[in-house]
């Protein structure tokens, strides 16, 4: 192969990722540091370290996080546009999940299990010592506060470490358990003394594949026999040489340019194959057929592993066509209620009284609080009032770039903010996982009408009283239209929204006492 149609494989690979190949992105989010324990450390995190590292500058520090965001931010007097138009990815969306991410996320819903193979045995453990576990992984994710596993992993963990090897499907929502379960499967099938690929992951994006290669080596830090390499833009093979890695993660382009064209990775002694983010992997171009292509070159004796966080028609016939005889686990999402959540409503008349209700409400001495906006421009107003009132406040709206918006997730996440504003797009997405005060700055409104927007309500006042504590939501009311919005929602509910006066400051500080 000449070197020109070598570099064309390349750039198309790259192209196929859907990543400009400029150094300085792939900086930056090399310097992103994602949590990558249970979250014990993430709140008290060397706060000086980590965000120098996430500066990608290694410059930034976290009182000059929100000025350095501030100017990122556009003169909010030119920026009317609804949020609709922003365009976010579900790769971009997967991203910021993780950021926001405190730790495991259980679930009080049954897990449901689905076999074609009525011998297909199945398991389940309790603990971790059940599962027969390298005593090197143990220790690891002991030393990383896993006490016990989760939902998903107490079922999909001991199939996976099953011989003879079974194939598995696993759906269940973001920051359950998934990437743990398939790390330590992975890592368990393992034969060191044997200098090859074993077990290949792919992942959608450039930065998705970084964050799982950082938690499987995270995982099998003590395993220091076993090796792990990553596959993505910028990585360069070795020239005539062969990837003995044990374990390889990348995304589909460059796997495949590896695999077929630079033949530098040998799938043939594969035993495990993971296809992570099967949902995100569908979303990018061309990455279904590439991944298609990847799976070919395994042997058919090869174990083979596919984890999404949905689990629509699209994904359930690409996990069908890809993963034989498969054992399908799935894990539904608990439902948003309103049990635990005191809602109140505050009457304002114009901007300043509302403004007035708002630097209220800040006072509030809660863990964290989230302010809702309808618009860009509204969220960039209120954020640059409370900022010019001296207080700190991260902003989260399309405006700002993938990796300002992690930025931001991440600074709010470990606590250096305690106060989000954002619109609904973004809010929608993200999966804040709790959160001790809401406050609906503006009242959701489905688009193009008048009427309540009571799904939106409920997905954005569900971020708060959860795990059997009381959380606080506070709608802001101003005039008529609004108050016809609070009566819709009580009805939809059937619930009672009383008024909370925000000038009785006796009034609102109790809200910080739960
Ligand atoms: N058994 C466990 N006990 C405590 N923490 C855990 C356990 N398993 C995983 N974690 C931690 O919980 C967080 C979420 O886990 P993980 O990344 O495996 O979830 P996921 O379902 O793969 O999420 P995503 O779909 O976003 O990749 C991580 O910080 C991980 O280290």
């Amino acid at each position: 192969m000449t070197e020109n149609s070598e570099d064309d494989w390349a750039k198309a690979a790259e192209e196929q990722e859907g990543l400009e190949a400029t150094k300085e992105l792939e900086d930056k989010v090399q310097n992103l540091k994602l949590p990558e324990d249970g979250g014990a450390s993430a709140a008290a995190a060397d706060s000086s370290n980590t965000a120098s590292n996430e500066s990608g500058e290694g410059t930034s520090n976290v009182a000059s996080s929100s000025n350095s965001l501030a100017s990122a931010v556009p003169d909010s007097s030119k920026s009317t546009g609804d949020e609709s138009e922003v365009n976010i990815t579900a790769a971009e969306l997967s991203l910021m999940r993780k950021a926001m991410r405190k730790g495991i996320i259980e679930s009080k819903n049954k897990l449901e299990i689905l076999r074609q193979d009525p011998n297909n045995p199945l398991y389940s453990v309790k603990d971790f010592e059940s599962l027969n576990l390298r005593k090197e992984l143990l220790q690891s994710i002991y030393n990383m506060g896993f006490k016990l596993p989760s939902k998903i992993q107490e079922t999909a963990l001991p199939t996976l470490l099953a011989d003879p090897p079974t194939n598995m499907i696993a759906q269940s929502q973001s920051g359950t358990g998934k990437t743990a379960a398939f790390s330590l499967a992975m890592l368990s099938r393992i034969d060191p003394s044997r200098k090859c690929c074993q077990a290949l992951c792919l992942s959608p994006t450039f930065e998705l594949a970084l964050q799982t290669y950082e938690q499987v080596k995270h995982i099998g830090k003590l395993c220091t026999d076993i090796t792990i390499r990553v596959a993505v833009k910028g990585e360069t093979a070795p020239r005539g040489e062969r990837i003995n890695e044990h374990i390889v993660i990348g995304t589909p382009g460059k796997v495949l340019y590896w695999v077929t064209k630079y033949k530098c990775l040998d799938l043939r002694q594969c035993k495990v194959f993971v296809l992570d983010e099967a949902d995100v992997m569908i979303a990018t171009q061309g990455h279904q057929d590439t991944s298609v292509r990847i799976h070919k070159q395994l042997p058919s004796t090869c174990q083979m592993m596919l984890f999404s966080a949905t689990y629509d028609d699209e994904v359930v016939a690409f996990a069908e066509a890809i993963i034989p005889n498969p054992v399908t686990i799935r894990l539904r999402r608990d439902e948003e209620t309103l049990e635990n959540i005191r809602q109140m409503y505050v009457e304002c008349h114009g901007s300043d009284e509302k403004y007035e209700a708002i630097a209220n409400i800040y006072t509030i001495p809660v863990g964290s609080s989230m302010f809702f906006c309808q618009t860009k421009y509204a969220a960039n107003l209120l954020a640059s009032q409370l900022r010019a009132d001296g207080h700190q406040v991260a902003l989260l709206t399309g405006d700002l770039t993938p990796d300002e918006r992690l930025r931001v997730l991440n600074c709010y996440r470990r606590g250096e903010e305690r106060a989000l504003i954002c619109t609904n797009v973004l809010a929608r997405g993200i999966d804040v996982e709790t959160v001790s005060l809401v406050v609906n700055y503006d009242l959701p409104v489905l688009h193009g009408t008048n009427r309540a927007d009571c799904d939106t309500y409920l997905h954005r006042i569900g971020r708060t009283g959860r795990f059997g504590k009381t959380g606080n939501a506070i709608n802001i009311v101003d005039g008529q239209e609004d108050l016809k919005l609070i009566r819709e929602i009580e009805s939809h509910f059937g619930i009672k929204i009383p008024k909370l006066d925000y000038n009785n400051m006796d009034e609102i500080e109790k809200l910080g006492e739960d």
